[in-house]
This record gives structure tokens, C-alpha cells and sequence, in this order.
């Protein structure tokens, strides 16, 4: 069983000035997420304990199962610190299973399962079908320039509908959501972290580094 211990990714090495960004690291693919922030100069730290929120300007929530990352946050601790830097504007990023932790409402959800929410969305799991029907596409998306987006979905879940305050970033070609955003937080269907699509990373660092800026300048 891994140990539930503080672990800094860049530790040994020379202090990074980047934005101090966590990774949710419950369980999934954490590590993926963690080498594409490092990559683009973030000072990346893997989040286990309520205390380590503490330390991170924002946070990226993994793909891997949505039903247990929900029973370890709030086994650990995590879930009610989680919400409340969601509602102070920490600015989050989660993919697939991470974007069904930041749903508002969560549909094919498993008795008792709970979302972290936050994202004006309706969401639902497995929309896709089993792991055997994962696929990849490339999608357009506008927000982050003209050359498309390659998009692996590995039992990914579908954006059933985006209310008022979200706003749609990319669809599949039969017209459903794939992608979204409300202002600081980010969601995608699919794992840009997997195949080194850096881009969705890059546009969830900005976010951080405005949000870093704003504070200092208020
Ligand atoms: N790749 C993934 O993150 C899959 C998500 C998973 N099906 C869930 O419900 O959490």
C-alpha cells in the first residue's frame, strides 16, 4: 500500500519560482499530471492531507475512479477543505474522473457517491461505455488556438448539459461536451496528460498565475 506521506516532486532540486500547484494523488493518474506541470515550470507538490492545501495556489484532480477518490477525500479529510478553496477561487483542473469530482451534479453516480462540485454542470459517468470502447479524436478547441487537440477517453464521462455559469470548450462531433470552463475551473472528458498535449495544462496555469497576480495586486 503506498504510504500516505508529503512527497515534493522537484525535491533536490533548484527552488522553482513557478506557481505552487498540487496534484490530487488519492488515487490515478496523478504522476502524468504531476510530469506535465513540472515540465511547464510549475512547483508541483502531491496532495494527500487537508494541511497541504495549505501550500498549493492550484490544484489538478486526476482521471482514475471518481467513486474512490470520493471516499478517500472525505476519509482523509479532504473534501470539506477541498470545497472551500473551490468556493474562495482556488483555481482547479480536473480530468475525467476530476472533472466528475468538480460537477455540480453527477448522473450515474454510485449510491452515496458525492461531488466536490463547483462546475455548473451536468455530468455523466461511463457515457462512453466500458473500457473497451475508449477512443481517441482530435478535437477542435478554440480557446487554446487553431491546431486541434488530439483526445484520448478512457471510460470518460459525457457533459450532459452546461448551465449558465459554465461555459462549453470543446464538443465531439455528435455535438456533446467534451470540455468545459467557469471561470478558474477547467474540465476535461478526456487526458491530455497521457499523450503530451501540454495545452489544456498551459491554459490551467495561466488561470493560476492571473489569479496569483490579482491577489497581490488587491
Ligand atoms: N479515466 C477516468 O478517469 C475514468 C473515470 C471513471 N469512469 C469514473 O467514473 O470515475
Amino acid at each position: 500500500m503506498t504510504t500516505l506521506r508529503s512527497e515534493s516532486l522537484d525535491a533536490g532540486e533548484p527552488a522553482s519560482a513557478g506557481p505552487r500547484v498540487g496534484v490530487l494523488a488519492l488515487q490515478g493518474d496523478f504522476r502524468e499530471h504531476a510530469h506535465v506541470l513540472s515540465r511547464l515550470g510549475a512547483h508541483v507538490s502531491l496532495v494527500r492531507r487537508p494541511e497541504e492545501l495549505d501550500a498549493i495556489d492550484g490544484l489538478v484532480i486526476p482521471g482514475g475512479e471518481s467513486t474512490v477518490m470520493d471516499k478517500l477525500s472525505r476519509a482523509y479529510g479532504l473534501a470539506e477543505p477541498l470545497k472551500a478553496r473551490i468556493a474562495d477561487g482556488m483555481p482547479v483542473y480536473g480530468t475525467c474522473a476530476g472533472l466528475i469530482m468538480l460537477a455540480d451534479t453527477v448522473l450515474d453516480a454510485i449510491a452515496g457517491q458525492e461531488s466536490l462540485g463547483g462546475l455548473d454542470v451536468v455530468v455523466r459517468r461511463n457515457a462512453f461505455g466500458s473500457q473497451n470502447q475508449s477512443f481517441e479524436t482530435d478535437l477542435e478547441v478554440p480557446a487554446l488556438g487553431d491546431a486541434p487537440v488530439h483526445a484520448v477517453f478512457i471510460r470518460g464521462p459525457v457533459v450532459e448539459s452546461v448551465g449558465p455559469a459554465a461555459t462549453a470548450l470543446a464538443t465531439i462531433p455528435d455535438g456533446r461536451v467534451v470540455a468545459v470552463e467557469q471561470g478558474d475551473l477547467l474540465g476535461t472528458s478526456f487526458h491530455p496528460e497521457i499523450n503530451g498535449e501540454y495545452r489544456f495544462h498551459a491554459y490551467f496555469l495561466r488561470k493560476v498565475r492571473d489569479r496569483i497576480a490579482d491577489r497581490a495586486s488587491a
